[in-house]
């Protein structure tokens, strides 16, 4: 890691390849069809909202780009298989990349959080990520040339109140990601990389309300999405395993990566629990979430969210 911090390793060529993004229509999942397509691959969009998915596909053919839209819920497991059968048929061709980037987020108070919500967060943030791995890994591994890359949070690293579904999908996120990149290295299938992506707040609207003590969100604003998608990518294109965005610039210096993990783990779970009440009250971070719990209890759908 230290020695990639200083000589830049060289970005992987991507033309050619098919990316399979889910969560196409969202913000984040809309930026990475477009940063795909400008290195050159064919971009494949999954989302459950059809409408935004082809505005997605509309934006990629502009620039020139090839995009297929399908409509797929990612947490309907059959839909999931369904879906990769068709895609397979309709390009005669194996999906060679998959960002797994759907996510919800419940936005309310557990106690008051219909049953149906946290559910819906574990099977689109956790679960999904088993049944579009189980669709496209096999051809991936038979290959041995592919790329595996989850979307999942600082809050899949760390927690802070009011966020429980969200928190528990997200570690759960982490947990199978980097259990699956353990299995494809013990099995020495190295052509098929990994890559866990750990966003801090980022400004699509999903965390709106979102904030923390005004001095420390000074030094640590909000995320750009399209910067956050940059040094995604640019983390995808050298394989590297892991990206938390932003790298704290103080951490840069120990020139790893794994830092800020280290970093959380060690703060976090090495210290006394009361030390890090005191840093979270410190930082604002304790009641971070109230806000964005506020403004989406005044939505009367729960924004996007429709419970059945
Ligand atoms: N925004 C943030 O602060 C951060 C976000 N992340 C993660 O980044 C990823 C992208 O988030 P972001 O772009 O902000 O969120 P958005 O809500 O903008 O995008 C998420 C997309 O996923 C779609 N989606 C939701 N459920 C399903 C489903 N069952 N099947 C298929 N598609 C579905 C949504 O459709 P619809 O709009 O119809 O619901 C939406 O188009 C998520 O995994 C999120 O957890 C990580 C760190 C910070
Ligand atoms: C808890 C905590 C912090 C705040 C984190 C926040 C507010 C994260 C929000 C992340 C989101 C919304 C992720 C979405 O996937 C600090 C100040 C970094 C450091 C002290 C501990």
């Amino acid at each position: 890691s230290s020695v990639r911090v200083v000589l830049r390793p060289r970005t992987k060529p991507i033309d050619g390849e098919l990316v399979l993004i889910t969560g196409a229509g969202g913000g984040l999942g809309r930026l990475f069809a477009q940063e795909f397509t400008m290195h050159g691959a064919e971009v494949v969009l999954w989302d459950i909202n059809t409408s935004s998915n082809e505005q997605t596909a509309k934006l990629v053919r502009e620039m020139g780009g090839k995009a297929y839209t399908y409509t797929v819920d990612v947490t309907n497991r059959e839909d999931v298989y369904h879906n990769a059968d068709i895609v397979r048929k309709d390009l005669g061709r194996d999906v060679t990349m998959l960002v797994n980037n759907a996510g919800v987020v419940a936005g309310k108070r557990m106690l008051d959080c219909p049953d149906e919500l946290i559910e819906r967060t574990m099977k689109v943030n956790c679960l999904a990520l088993f049944w579009t791995v189980k669709a496209f890994l096999p051809q991936m591994k038979a290959q041995n040339h592919g790329h595996i890359v989850t979307i999942a949070s600082v809050l899949g690293l760390f927690s802070t109140a009011c966020v429980e579904d969200y928190c528990a999908s997200k570690f759960a996120a982490v947990g199978f990601h980097e259990s699956l990149a353990h299995e494809l290295l013990a099995e020495e299938v190295e052509g098929v990389k990994t890559t866990l992506v750990c966003p801090y707040i980022v400004d699509t609207g999903m965390f709106a309300g979102c904030k923390i003590r005004e001095e420390v969100e000074l030094l640590l604003p909000p995320l750009e999405p399209q910067y956050c998608v940059e040094q995604a990518m640019n983390a995808i294109l050298i394989d590297q395993p892991l990206v938390c965005i932003p790298r704290l610039t103080y951490l840069n210096t120990f020139s790893s990566v794994q830092c800020f993990k280290l970093y959380c783990t060690f703060s976090f779970r090495l210290l006394p629990w009361e030390s890090n009440v005191v840093t979270y009250r410190f930082m604002g971070s304790d009641k971070c979430m109230y806000p964005f719990i506020d403004s989406m209890n005044k939505q009367p759908t729960n924004g996007s969210v429709q419970v059945a």
